[in-house]
């Protein structure tokens, strides 16, 4: 009797040979990206290495020359508007301006007690409108309200942003354990917090990626010019 070996499939989304070119310009080279359930997967690059496009091809909501998405091996259009697979936090102001921060939460879902275990300073912003906040503020509630969501992958671009150390720190913790429901891509300038957290690191060069083992490989590849002393 041959005894097969039992393959466990990870919950994976997976965003292959990603093309975008623009004014003649080749942003993106055949580029691919995953998101595994239990990870962390960081992205760093230069301004304009095309960080923000690969999130938006991969969500769906950027039309680029070529992207084929799968989840598990199936092909997937449109994934933003596939139910509880997958959200996104672009870099600019995500949240709706005239809306409390209790009505955002209702409508996302949140686990409003659960937030205030780990910020119980941010309760304060409950009964204001998004508008109304700092600009901290409103990036941290953002960040709260999808990764927080009942979506089995999050794309985070520039998360840490505007928001202060100490809150930066307790999110970290925060991605940490919510990796373990699901896949997480996190692109930031904020290389040594992506350094921390990540399970898997790319460089955006040129058009390609580059897998990052340590801190000197930014250096060799000329994201960095020096390393500084921890
Ligand atoms: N619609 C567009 N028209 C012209 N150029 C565009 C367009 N969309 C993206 N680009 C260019 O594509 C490049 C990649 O942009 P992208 O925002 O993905 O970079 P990034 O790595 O996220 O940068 P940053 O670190 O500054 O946020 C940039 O040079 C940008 O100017």
């Amino acid at each position: 009797m041959s005894h097969k070996p039992v393959e466990i499939m990870i919950d994976n989304l997976v965003a292959e040979n990603i093309f975008f070119s623009v004014m003649q310009r080749d942003i993106l080279k055949g580029v691919t990206i995953r998101a595994d359930k239990g990870k962390v997967t960081g992205l760093l690059g230069r301004n304009g290495s095309g960080k923000s496009t690969m999130l938006q091809a991969m969500f769906g909501t950027l039309s680029v020359q070529e992207c084929n998405v799968f989840v598990n091996g199936q092909m997937v259009k449109n994934a933003y508007g596939k139910a509880g697979l997958v959200n996104y936090l672009p870099r600019k102001p995500y949240l709706p301006g005239r809306l409390k921060v209790a009505d955002a939460l209702k409508q996302f879902g949140s686990d409003v007690a659960y937030i205030l275990l780990w910020f119980p300073e941010v309760e304060e912003d409950l009964e204001k409108r998004i508008n109304e906040l700092s600009g901290g503020r409103e990036r941290l509630w953002s960040v709260l309200i999808l990764l927080l969501a009942n979506t089995r992958f999050t794309l985070l671009d520039e998360p840490f942003t505007h928001i202060m150390p100490i809150h930066i720190e307790r999110l970290k913790e925060l991605i940490s354990i919510k990796k373990v429901d699901k896949g997480i891509i996190i692109t930031d300038h904020m290389y040594r917090h992506l350094l921390e957290i990540s399970n898997s690191l790319y460089l955006m060069k040129d058009g390609k990626s580059i897998y990052i083992r340590d801190k000197q490989d930014l250096v060799l590849h000329g994201y960095l010019s020096f390393l500084e002393s921890d």
